[in-house]
């Protein structure tokens, strides 16, 4: 779960171009992103198919170039601008369920652990959208094995990924044996998630369902109705776990960056004149110093931390290197978003590097930034992640101030000093790469600001 740190460590020591594996190539620099991501001659890796449990690949694992594309046309409609505006007041809801959550911890003083609960928000809303199902994770346990299964399955899938024999010697479930009961729930539930909502009208929500309602089933370019379940699974790791990496990290790093967090608060205070003005749409689109402290979340802590395989289909220039068809090649998020050449003094989390007026530099930046990966196989979600976080920021920072938890849990999520293999940055929100990535924390504590609550809450 450190193979992101190692692919740092290993790019410092021994340049840009390094072997990770008998075959594998990662490489560091912007021009490779461009060779390696925006090039027809290289496809996705054949691991992703080692990630197929039902013989039906998602808009993730398909390798067949024109199948893929027609998919993506298709599965974009349900997360595209126009679907967002649509399903935006279901996403408030939900994000009104984790004020609300704050604002009972607000009362006690109770310390409150970000990432679980960025976790349940997450998987709430991507939920609704995938499967038009409240999972309620946030305020019932119920369902909780759900988010254990995600965490289980994601795990497997990267251990098989970086080391496909573990697949054929059958040994994938005993890489987390713990996470085998969740696994078990986690699939009978959606079964029942699935059966639920078939048993509905199609249009009866504003899900993925019903977007592509007209594509099911139609000629060789549609998609069949099993297909749509493998999709809509995919959903909840790509919509859920990420957009949970970018809150918890920002609520990290804004918590022990005093200047940050003083601009930030200012701007979105400022913006806002009530709470309720808080909404997708020109107002915060307009609030650039947010959208600068996303990305800089999104670059210090890449939510797909590791290397995102690729194939080379015949010999491909890559970075100035030949490299001969069949190899598998990549960059790595988290070490290019740590490379000194794009990013200076890049453990330093500092959201004013994307406001520079020098835009030489901000023109190297955005040609380094891989959060959301680069080509025809980037996020398709891109939207909704920043929709989604940028509505949960302000809306928390609007109505609450915030410190770090005293004691022992204010330092969870923390590097500790004196551990080897890149852990020893205390300032450094904690990643285990797990393809998304597992953290801890921050634990922080909420203050209700004056006494705005009455009627938001
Ligand atoms: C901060 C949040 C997010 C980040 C950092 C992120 C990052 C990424 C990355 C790096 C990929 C490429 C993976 C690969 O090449 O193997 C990807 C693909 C994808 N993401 Fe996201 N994602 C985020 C949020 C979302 C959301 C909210 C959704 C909505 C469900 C979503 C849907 C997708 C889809 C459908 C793909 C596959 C695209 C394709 O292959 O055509 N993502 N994402």
């Amino acid at each position: 779960m450190s193979l992101h740190l190692a692919a740092y460590s290993d790019s410092k020591k021994y340049g840009p171009v390094l072997r990770h594996g008998p075959n594998k190539l990662i490489f560091n620099s912007a021009t490779a992103l461009r060779d390696i991501y925006n090039n027809e001659k290289t496809n996705k890796s054949r691991v992703y198919l080692l990630t197929v449990a039902s013989g039906k690949p998602s808009i993730f694992s398909m390798l067949d170039v024109r199948k893929h594309r027609n998919r993506r046309k298709i599965i974009g409609q349900a997360i595209n601008d126009k679907a967002m505006r649509a399903f935006e007041p279901a996403m408030a809801e939900q994000i009104e369920i984790f004020i609300q959550q704050l604002s009972i911890s607000s009362r006690e003083s109770a310390p409150v652990d970000m990432t679980e609960r960025c976790k349940l928000l997450g998987m709430d809303i991507v939920g609704l959208l995938a499967f038009g199902c409240a999972l309620n994770l946030q305020t019932d346990p119920t369902n909780l094995h759900v988010v254990t299964g995600i965490a289980v399955k994601a795990y497997q899938h990267n251990c098989i990924m970086q080391c496909p024999l573990l697949q054929k010697l059958g040994l994938e479930n005993f890489v987390e044996r713990s996470g085998s009961e969740a696994r078990l729930k986690f699939a009978e539930s959606l079964q029942h998630i699935i059966a639920t909502r078939l048993s509905e009208p199609i249009h009866a929500r504003d899900d993925l369902y019903s977007t592509i309602a007209a594509h099911l089933g139609n000629t060789a370019d549609g998609i069949e109705t099993s297909e749509l379940w493998s999709e809509a699974l995919f959903f909840l790791p790509a919509g859920g776990d990420t957009a949970t990496t970018a809150m918890a990290s920002l609520f990290f790093y804004l918590s022990r960056n005093p200047r940050v967090y003083e601009k930030l608060v200012t701007e979105i205070r400022s913006t806002f004149k009530q709470y309720e003005d808080i909404k997708g749409g020109q107002q915060l689109a307009g609030c650039r110093y947010l959208r600068a402290c996303i990305d800089e979340a999104l670059r210090i802590t890449p939510p797909v931390a590791g290397t995102l395989w690729r194939e080379t289909c015949e010999p491909v220039v890559i970075d100035g290197h030949v490299v001969p068809a069949g190899t598998q090649v990549g960059v790595n998020s988290y070490s290019i978003h740590h490379n000194e050449e794009y990013f200076p003094r890049p453990f330093e989390f500092d959201p004013d590097r994307w406001l520079v007026k020098d835009e030489a530099q901000l023109s190297l930046m955005n040609s380094a930034f891989f959060a959301f990966s680069l080509g025809s196989r980037a996020c398709a979600g891109k939207s909704m992640a920043y929709l989604e976080t940028g509505l949960t920021m302000a809306k928390a920072i609007w109505l609450f101030d915030f410190e770090i938890a005293p004691g022992e849990l204010g330092a969870v999520g923390e590097g500790i000093p004196g551990k080897g293999g890149e852990r020893g940055r205390r300032n450094e929100f904690q990643l285990y790469d797990t393809f998304g990535s597992r953290h801890d924390g921050p634990y922080l504590i909420f203050h209700p600001r004056g006494d705005p609550l009455s009627g938001a809450v």
